[in-house]
């Protein structure tokens, strides 16, 4: 016999969890907002990695199918992260000013599902463990997403497995580095115009679509706070550009000027 309760809509979903989780520490109006806002973004973070380690092992299979359509899905939740910027900017800056100083030196820096999507993506900084503790689970799992393949090594192995001369980087903890070989590959890829041609396409989405994001948030924070530093330490807007022009995969565009 089941003596468990009845299963709910609402202990499905945790509603409980997820709805006792919105703890303002202010008491402005805007507050709930910034924090339901940061609370959607890291679920659909979660929802991102969850989809990028399929379409990781979809790659590595072969699988053109699954892995294009895995990679839809991400690039279509992307859409929504970066469009959701919009809801926040109905915030002035007068009504985040009301709260900003209760952030204490809380920040995005501390992204910790961010940090690991730059990693699955390729980033490799060690620089960016300085806002996670030894031993904690944030810092375990960015440093785990580092010494795996990249989406970009991943994509490499797919091109393999579909018979194209693709050499496996020796160590895939280090960033990538332009290739002359995988250009001239690229190119016989996109002149073969078949399934791995229509991958290439998604993941220059995907690197756009992360581009995007990166350059709302910094419009957004221009906007908000214009030229003051950030509370996570950096100087702020100014910082944030720096970040704007890395992509995951610099020979997917360097080949765009002989297509
Ligand atoms: C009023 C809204 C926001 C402002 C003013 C703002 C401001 C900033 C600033 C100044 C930084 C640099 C770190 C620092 O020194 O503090 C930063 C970093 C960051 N923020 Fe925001 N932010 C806002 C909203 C958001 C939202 C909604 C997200 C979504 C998760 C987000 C995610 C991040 C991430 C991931 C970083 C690290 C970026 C990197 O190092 O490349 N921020 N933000
Ligand atoms: N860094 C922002 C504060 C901020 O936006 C923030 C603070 C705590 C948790 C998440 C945040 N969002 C992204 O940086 C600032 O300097 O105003």
């Amino acid at each position: 016999m089941n003596d468990s309760p009845a299963l709910t809509y609402t202990s499905y979903l945790a509603l409980d969890e997820v709805l006792g989780a919105q703890r303002p520490r202010s008491d402005e109006h805007d507050e709930m907002l910034f924090i339901v806002i940061h609370q959607v973004y890291e679920l659909w973070f979660k929802q991102i990695l969850h989809e990028l380690g399929y379409v990781q092992d979809r790659l590595a299979a072969g699988d053109t199918a699954h892995a294009s359509r895995g990679l839809r899905r991400v690039l279509t939740v992307l859409k929504v992260v970066v469009a959701q910027i919009d809801v926040l900017e109905t915030m002035t800056p007068s009504q985040f000013a009301g709260f900003r100083a209760r952030l204490d030196a809380a920040s995005g820096f501390e992204s910790a599902q961010f940090r690991e999507l730059e990693a699955v993506l390729g980033r490799r900084d060690e620089q960016v463990f300085r806002h996670y503790p030894e031993g904690s689970e944030a810092r375990r799992r960015i440093a785990d997403a580092m010494s795996r393949p990249s989406l970009c090594d991943s994509f490499r192995a797919y091109l393999r497995v579909c018979g194209y001369p693709v050499l496996e980087r020796s160590d895939v903890r280090q960033p990538v580095q332009p290739s002359a070989e995988l250009q001239a590959t690229l190119l016989r890829v996109y002149a073969d115009d078949a399934g791995p041609a229509l991958l290439c396409e998604q993941l220059v989405d995907l690197d756009e679509g992360m581009q995007e994001w990166r350059y709302r948030h910094v419009q957004m924070v221009r906007r908000t706070i214009g030229d003051k530093a950030g509370t996570g330490g950096s100087s702020g807007a100014a910082y944030l550009r720096t970040t704007l022009f890395t992509p995951a995969f610099p020979d997917l565009w360097a080949v765009r000027s002989k297509l």
